[in-house]
């Protein structure tokens, strides 16, 4: 049985992540690979209801942090853990990479306190008891802010964290670029202000290179996929 591999999406509100996961199912699907497609906060029933309260319910930064925190637990526990034991391809839409861009660099709060989070909500729950999960690959969808922000404008009514400010979505892109330098091995940048067919090649051409696809995959996306919502 193949290992079962954990990527991983991250960017800022509309970088792209979203438009790009399903075509990569797809393709890892029709090279034979089962593949497990979830997001974050959310992925269980019970991630989905604290997903629901994050995104649309008043609270101050620890609060957040807390709620991000168990839903991932739930999450791995119920979710990416059995997956990746059974050898499944994980596409997960965000991580723990974003608690600390949105509620460390956003939001000010203490980055020591979501390192402890951090190490207590993702550790005891893979078959090695000492082992803290991280993602094998973090693909970092890397946009800037008012571009970012101009192709939500017309998409959707935005929710409690697209409603922020350009100055809180600066900070957070500077916190994915100092998560990214932190950690170079598992981090691969992806130019997302490219037309979407390069951000597809750039995408399969760093999953090609590390021997997880095969060359050629797949067709690139439509702009927008029907049943891209996880
Ligand atoms: N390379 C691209 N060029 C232009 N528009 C794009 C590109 N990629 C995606 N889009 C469009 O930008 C919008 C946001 O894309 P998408 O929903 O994939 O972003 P996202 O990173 O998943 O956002 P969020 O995190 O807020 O869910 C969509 O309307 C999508 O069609
Ligand atoms: C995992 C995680 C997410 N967030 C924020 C980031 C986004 O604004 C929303 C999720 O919406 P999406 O459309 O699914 O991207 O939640 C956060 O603040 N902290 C986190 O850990």
């Amino acid at each position: 049985m193949a290992p079962g591999l954990f990527i991983t999406f991250e960017g800022i509100d509309g970088a792209g992540k979203s438009s790009h996961i399903a075509p990569l199912a797809a393709a890892w699907r029709a090279q034979g690979r089962c593949v497990t497609l979830t997001r974050e906060p959310g992925g269980t029933p019970l991630a989905e209801k604290l997903r629901a309260l994050l995104l649309h319910d008043d609270m101050d930064a620890l609060t957040e942090a807390l709620l991000v925190f168990a839903a991932r637990r739930d999450h791995l526990r119920c979710v990416i853990e059995p997956a990746l034991a059974r050898g499944d391809v994980v596409l997960c839409d965000r991580f723990t990479d974003a608690t600390f861009a949105y509620q460390g660099a956003g939001r000010g709060f203490d980055t020591q306190v979501l390192s402890y989070l951090e190490r207590i909500a993702q550790t005891g729950l893979a078959l090695e008891p000492d082992l803290m999960r991280n993602p094998d690959l973090t693909l970092w969808f890397d946009l800037a802010p008012d571009v970012a922000a101009a192709r939500l404008a017309d998409a959707r009514s935005p929710d409690r964290f697209e409603a922020l400010d350009t100055a809180f979505f600066h900070r957070v892109a500077q916190g994915y670029a100092a998560r990214a330098a932190s950690a170079p091995q598992r981090f691969a940048r992806i130019d997302a202000a490219q037309p979407q067919a390069q951000v597809w090649q750039q995408l399969t051409a760093v999953l090609v290179q590390r021997g997880w696809l095969a060359d050629g995959a797949g067709v690139v996306p439509a702009m927008s996929v029907p049943g891209a919502t996880l």
